[in-house]
C-alpha cells in the first residue's frame, strides 16, 4: 500500500476538481513536500478538460431537481469518474507517473446543516445533519487509473456537525499566508468563498475564518445563456457587463436576502443562486426595462457587493489584500469593482503570489489527498463549524494494491 513516510522526497499528486459552473474538469499534477508550515508544492501541470456536452446537461438537469432513478444515478457516478480518471491519465502525458489522486468530485447537492431555530419540513432538528453529494466515484478512479484515490471529503465533516464546506481554507492558510499582511482569498466560481488569513502569529490558525459569500460567476453565466439563447456561456473578461452600469437600488433590495445576513459558519451552492434565484432576479428588473449589459453589470454588483458586505459584516478586520482565484478573478469589470468597494485593500489574484488562480482548488485538492495519507487534519472548525479538526477523504486503493493486503 501507498505510504508517505517522512515527506522530504516530494510526492506527485494529481488533484481533480469539478466546481458548481459544471464547466469540466480542472486537474492540476503537483510535487508535495512538507505538511504545515514547511508545505511547499510545485506546480506541473494544470489542464481543464470539458465534460461533454451531454454529461454537463445531464449533471446540470439533476443539480436543478429534474428527477432520475437510481440506476441513473448509479451510471451518472460512474460516467463522471470515468471522466475524472481520463483527466488524471491525461495530465501526466509526458510526466512521471503520479503515486496518488485527490479527487472532490462534481457536487450535484449540498444542503447546509440547519442552524438552531430553523425548520426543516415542520420539524424542528436543532442540530440536523447537513448533506452533501459528490458524484464520480473514487473507487473507480483507482481503479482505472491503477493509482490510490482519495476522494468524497466533505462526508467526514458533515458527519460530525460542520457544513463540509468550504475545505480550501486550511490549504490557503499554508500556502497563502503572510508575516506581516492579512490576506482574504476569494475564490470566485460558480460560487464565491472566503478564506480570511491573519498575518502568522500568535493563535493565528485559530484566527482564520472562512463562508462562502454568495454568487460568483453562478447568476451571470445564467444570465448571458439567457440573454443569447444559449449561444454564449459566459462573459469574456466582464466586457459586455462594463458597457453597462449597475442599477444600485435593485442590487441594495438583492442584498436584504437573508443569505447574506446569516453570520458564518455558511456554505450554499446552485440550489439556492441558480436558475430560480436568476428568475427572481429578472422579475425584480422587469420594472425597470434595464438594457441587457446594464442586467449584466448589475448582477455583477451583487456579486462584489454580497462579498465586500461580507467581509464588513463579519471579518474581525478588514485586510490589507484581497487575492482573487478561480475563474472569476478573469473578469477584469467584476475586479475594477470589487477594487472600487474595497478603496482600503488591494486587490490582486494568486498569481501574483506565485500560485496559480485558475487551478488552487484542484492543487488544493491534491495536498488534502496527500494530508489524508499523512493522517492529517484537513478542516478548520471555525470555517466548517464541525466541532473539532479531523483528518478527511475516502482512500480507494487499486486493485494490485488490494491483491496485497488480502
Ligand atoms: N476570461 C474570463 N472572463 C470572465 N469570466 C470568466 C473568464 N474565465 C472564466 N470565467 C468565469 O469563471 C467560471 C468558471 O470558474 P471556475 O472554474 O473557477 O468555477 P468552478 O470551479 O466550477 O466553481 P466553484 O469554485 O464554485 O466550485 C466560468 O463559468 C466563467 O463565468
Ligand atoms: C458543496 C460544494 O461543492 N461547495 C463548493 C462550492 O464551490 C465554491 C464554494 O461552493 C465552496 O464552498 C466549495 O468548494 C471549495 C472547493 C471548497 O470546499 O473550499
Amino acid at each position: 500500500m501507498f505510504q508517505i513516510q517522512k515527506v522530504t522526497v516530494p510526492v506527485r499528486v494529481i488533484g481533480l476538481i469539478s466546481g458548481t459552473s459544471v464547466d469540466g474538469i480542472d486537474a492540476a499534477l503537483v510535487e508535495i513536500t512538507g505538511s504545515d508550515l514547511d508545505l511547499r508544492v510545485s506546480f506541473l501541470a494544470g489542464e481543464t478538460y470539458p465534460y461533454t456536452p451531454e454529461l454537463r446537461k445531464k449533471i446540470l438537469a439533476i443539480g436543478a431537481g429534474v428527477p432520475i432513478s437510481m440506476a441513473e444515478l448509479a451510471q451518472m457516478d460512474d460516467a463522471i469518474a470515468i471522466a475524472f480518471a481520463q483527466a488524471a491519465q491525461n495530465i501526466q502525458i509526458g510526466h512521471e507517473v503520479a503515486t496518488l489522486i485527490g479527487s472532490h468530485g462534481q457536487t450535484v447537492y449540498h444542503r447546509p446543516p440547519l442552524k438552531e431555530g430553523q425548520n426543516f419540513q415542520d420539524f424542528n432538528f436543532a442540530h440536523s445533519l447537513g448533506y452533501s453529494l459528490q458524484l464520480g466515484r473514487g473507487a473507480l478512479i483507482a481503479h482505472l487509473t491503477g493509482i490510490t484515490t482519495v476522494s468524497n471529503f466533505r462526508v467526514g465533516d458533515i458527519n460530525v456537525g460542520g457544513h463540509g464546506a468550504p475545505l480550501v481554507p486550511r490549504v490557503d492558510a499554508f500556502l497563502l499566508s503572510d508575516s506581516v499582511l492579512g490576506r482574504c482569498i476569494q475564490n470566485i466560481g460558480g460560487i464565491g468563498n472566503v478564506t480570511y488569513i491573519p498575518p502568522r502569529g500568535d493563535e493565528w490558525l485559530t484566527k482564520i475564518r472562512g463562508w462562502d459569500t454568495g454568487p460568483g460567476n453562478s447568476l451571470l453565466d445564467l444570465a448571458v445563456q439567457h440573454l443569447t439563447d444559449g449561444a454564449r456561456s459566459y462573459d469574456e473578461n466582464g466586457n459586455w457587463a462594463a458597457s453597462g452600469v449597475p442599477w444600485a437600488s435593485l442590487v441594495e433590495q438583492w442584498l436584504k436576502q437573508d443569505y447574506f445576513h446569516l453570520p458564518p459558519p455558511k456554505s450554499t451552492g446552485r440550489e439556492l443562486f441558480g436558475v430560480a434565484y436568476l428568475d427572481q432576479c429578472l422579475r425584480d428588473a422587469a420594472p425597470y426595462q434595464l438594457s441587457p449589459a446594464d442586467l449584466l453589470a448589475t448582477l455583477t454588483e451583487l456579486t462584489v457587493a454580497s462579498i465586500a458586505h461580507s467581509y464588513q459584516t463579519f471579518l474581525p478586520q478588514m485586510p490589507q489584500q484581497v487575492l482573487l482565484c478561480g475563474g472569476g478573478s478573469r473578469n477584469l469589470y467584476l475586479k475594477e469593482r470589487l477594487q472600487l468597494l474595497l478603496p482600503s485593500v488591494q486587490v490582486l489574484t494568486t498569481d501574483q503570489v506565485g500560485l496559480n488562480a485558475d487551478f488552487k482548488e484542484a492543487i488544493a485538492f491534491a495536498v488534502l489527498a496527500y494530508w489524508r495519507q499523512l493522517g492529517l487534519a484537513a478542516n478548520l472548525p471555525a470555517v466548517t463549524g464541525a466541532p473539532r479538526e479531523i483528518p478527511l477523504g475516502e482512500v480507494h486503493l487499486t486493485r494490485t494494491e488490494e491483491k496485497h493486503i488480502i
